[in-house]
């Protein structure tokens, strides 16, 4: 047998725990860190094998993200620092789902399948978050690549987008950059504190932020991050570790519940920058003059830089298509300013960012980001030699671009990233946060979540806009949204959660929440709702 211990290691250490069946979803495998061991048992073998079959390393990161603290997870990384495969995402499935005694067999299978020379070295870079579980969880992981006869680098705590880094520069020869976590700082902070050479207030920009760590990694990778950056931004952090990951503070707290992070002083004027628990996601908050709370969301910063990526590019004469990707969820607003005012083209993709990553794909440059604040910026091989033979021949909108270039993390959104990017166009363009909220207004949005006996009788098509089954229950959106003028709405089931999301748009609040109130009702009603229809009537009454 290939893998003679992988049986006896499972059912002496990680047995098989829970007896539903799960799936690798948007974000890998998420639950209670309690029903994890064997499922990061038999990811690190999966990692093993992934490696042999690319003959790179494969990156495993265990977070929850935004989820709360009780919770983890874990996603794998491909060579190039993407998402995993999609057929490998069903491997995964399978080999978790199998009883302990059938593991060898399953991953033969596997092996055959994708004819897989199971003798080769295999390489698995392991990186996890700070939850208290995760280094439980990364011991079963390490073990499972061990048993698998996989090599293991671990990268100990770390923001899962500079495990996408890392697993990239290894991979490539460290083209990318280093690979290592002070190669990544160095990087960026080069390139940050590069632009703004000539001082770095403008206008009615000031170099200053409050950094809200939600009380996970991203705090720490703050606290370290601060030293390469210097005088070029002041920053004040808070949320660092001493509070509950996540609670009541962190990038989700502020986009769902439309406040001001718990954990940082109100200060009005000064703009404050949230990330996630795993720093992949990012908002902005600022308090006006007036003291009225604003949000600036993935959409906000999406329209912001590729409206700076646009004049940099048409300045610099360099013909390259430059795009936005965008999912059903980028608000309204938003898309008509980019399209219509800053006339780059947009396209809308699925949920979940390995689609929105493979439709920016299509564009020299693309840009993309959710809404929730997970986002990036990706150039073709084409851009980035034309863009630095440009700048190498002194052309300044060029060069501009070029040290752009190095402060984004191409690989995947990137909290730090992000906001270097964000700070640099608002530097340029000696804006405060307020006028780069007033570059268009949001039109009033509403999520709901509505329980029903199975999501997957919810299914999609166009990029998730329009409801094909079940039959009946798009005509019905349909006539909710007339009901409204200039109304939006529509349904999916959730990649991550067990529920059905619904999703609303009109011109006021009021409205908006009507029409989220009634499309909530229409899925309860066909597609088979189990909570109480009551409760959903009188939500925001
Ligand atoms: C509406 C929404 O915010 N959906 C989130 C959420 O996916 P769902 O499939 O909607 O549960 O989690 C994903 C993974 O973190 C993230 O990519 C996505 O944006
Ligand atoms: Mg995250």
């Amino acid at each position: 047998m290939t893998f003679p211990k992988v049986v006896t290691v499972a059912k002496e250490q990680y047995p098989k725990s829970v007896k539903k069946e799960i799936k690798y979803g948007t974000a890998g495998f998420r639950s209670n860190a309690a029903e994890l061991d064997f499922v990061l048992y038999r990811m690190g073998l999966l990692a093993t094998l992934r490696s042999q079959d690319t003959g790179a390393a494969i990156g495993v990161m265990i977070t929850a993200s935004h989820n709360p603290v009780a919770d983890n997870g874990v996603k794998l990384v491909d060579p190039a620092g993407e998402m995993l495969a999609a057929a490998w995402e069903v491997h995964a499935t399978t080999l978790v789902n199998a009883p302990d005694d059938s593991l060898d067999v399953v991953l033969q299978e596997i092996a055959n399948k994708a004819g897989i020379d199971v003798g080769k070295k295999a390489m698995v870079i392991v990186g996890r978050d700070t939850r208290p579980s995760s280094e439980h969880l990364r011991n079963a992981a390490v073990t499972g690549v061990e048993t698998a006869g996989g090599q293991v680098w671990d990268l100990g705590i770390i923001t899962t987008p500079v495990i996408h880094y890392i697993v990239t520069c290894h991979n490539d020869g460290g083209k990318y950059g280093e690979p290592t976590m002070e190669g990544y700082y160095q990087k960026i902070s080069k390139a940050f504190v590069k632009l703004r050479a000539d001082g770095a207030s403008n206008g009615k920009y000031e170099p200053e932020i409050l950094f809200d760590g939600a009380n996970g990694v991203g705090a720490l990778a703050m606290e370290e991050f601060v030293g390469h950056i210097g005088k070029a931004l002041n920053t004040t952090r808070y949320n660092k570790g001493d509070g509950i990951l996540n609670h009541m503070c962190g990038a989700d707290f502020v986009k769902t519940q439309q406040r001001w992070p718990g954990g940082v002083p109100e200060q009005a004027g000064i703009r404050c920058v949230s990330v996630d628990g795993d720093a992949d996601r990012i908002m902005y908050s600022f308090i006006d003059a007036s003291g009225k709370y604003l949000m600036l969301d993935g959409d906000k910063i999406a329209t912001l830089v590729a409206g700076y990526l646009q004049e940099l590019l048409s300045a610099s004469g360099l013909k390259l298509k430059l795009g936005l990707v965008q999912t059903a969820y980028a608000n309204g607003a938003s898309t008509e300013y980019i399209q219509k005012k800053l006339g780059v083209p947009v396209s809308c993709a699925k949920t979940g960012v390995k689609h929105l990553h493979h439709e920016a794909q299509q564009y020299d440059i693309g840009v993309y980001f959710e809404a929730n604040g997970h986002g990036t910026v990706m150039f073709s091989q084409a851009a980035k030699d034309a863009i630095r033979a440009a700048a190498q021949a002194k052309n300044s909108s060029a060069e501009k671009l070029s040290g752009v270039m190095d402060i984004i993390n191409e690989t995947v959104g990137d909290a730090i990233s992000d906001m270097l990017f964000v700070e640099t166009v608002l530097h340029a363009r000696g804006w405060s946060a307020a006028d780069w909220n007033n570059a268009y207004t949001d039109l009033p949005n509403r999520q709901m979540k509505v329980t029903v006996a199975d999501r997957s009788v919810i299914t999609t098509t166009d990029a998730e806009r329009v409801c094909v089954t079940p039959v009946g229950l798009q005509d019905t959106i349909n006539k909710l949204v007339s009901g409204f003028s200039k109304g939006r709405a529509f349904v999916r089931a959730s990649g991550t959660e067990d529920i059905v999301r619904v999703y609303a748009e009109a011109p006021t609040q009021e409205e908006t929440d009507k029409l989220a109130v009634q499309v909530a009702c229409a899925v309860h009603d066909q597609a088979g709702g189990t909570g109480d229809r009551n409760a959903i009537l009188s939500s925001f009454a």
